[in-house]
């Protein structure tokens, strides 16, 4: 994993955006791999300020996200839907026909996650992944003990991601208990993949990302196993990693 250290959360949604921006210039027909969450907000706004001010366009751009709460319909304010509508693709000239969520209101929530990898693959796999990480090492919604060989699955929420997303609902009852999510696998086939760790909350397991061996119980360190993954962290984050000893010999950038 190249680890790129940058000062604070300006400065890791202006890196991230320009990776991004990079991508879509070379190749505008990209599958982008986005996700949501509280990390990712600024490189939204930082890429609309680009499409804005440069023109970058994501007229030929493919989206597939990684998750969906099941049961919220999706313009509930908090569906990962109405999150990337809001947030980001109507401030951009991206094609609604060409952005992708799993549908979290499927009656067959089953044959709906086998759509979405086959739609995955129609789509001729994912250019560049967006990856934010749970304080629990979780990836899209890939809780500890999450097989590496899953594909796209229903999952039952930890106690703890519903905490920390309770922060965006009215309280923790009103945060859905399942979700769709892309399987570990799935995001593993991306070409390549970009994480993205900001503040002290995170700094604990993103230590534990680099010194960990790769397992189950800590999702994100499967990342390790694909070789192309950048992690853009912020002081913050990597507090407790500068505190190891001979962490140095873990940045490659
Ligand atoms: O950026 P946040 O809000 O800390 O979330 C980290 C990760 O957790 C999730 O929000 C799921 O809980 C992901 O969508 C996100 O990538």
């Amino acid at each position: 994993m190249k680890l790129i250290a940058v000062k604070d959360y300006k400065q890791l949604s202006e890196k991230a955006a320009k990776l991004i921006i990079q991508k879509v210039n070379e190749k505008p027909d990209a599958v982008l791999g986005l996700a949501t969450g509280g990390t990712v907000v600024g490189i939204y706004e930082e890429l609309i300020r680009d499409h804005k001010e440069n023109a970058t366009s994501y007229k030929h751009t493919r989206s597939v996200n990684l998750d969906e709460y099941i049961g919220l319909a999706p313009y509930h304010e908090q569906s990962y839907f109405s999150y990337m509508n809001e947030l980001f693709f109507k401030e951009i000239d991206i094609q609604a026909q060409h952005t992708h969520l799993p549908n979290g209101q499927a009656h067959n929530v089953t044959e709906e996650c086998e759509r979405y990898e086959q739609l995955i693959k129609a789509l001729g796999g994912i250019d560049l992944q967006l990856l934010g990480i749970g304080e629990n090492g979780h990836i899209g919604f890939n809780e500890p003990g999450t097989s590496f060989h899953s594909l796209t699955h229903v999952v039952k929420l930890a106690q703890s991601t519903r905490e920390a997303n309770a922060r965006f609902f009215s309280s923790i009852d009103s945060v859905p208990t399942h979700a769709i999510t892309m399987g570990i696998a799935t995001i593993m086939s991306s070409r390549e993949i970009m994480l993205v760790v900001s503040g002290e909350k995170k700094a604990e397991i993103l230590c534990e990302l680099f010194t960990h061996g790769k397992t189950e119980s800590i999702p994100a360190t499967v990342l390790k196993d694909h070789l192309n993954v950048t992690v853009i962290a912020d002081e913050q984050a990597l507090s407790v990693l500068n505190k190891q000893e001979n962490h140095t010999k873990l940045f490659t950038t």
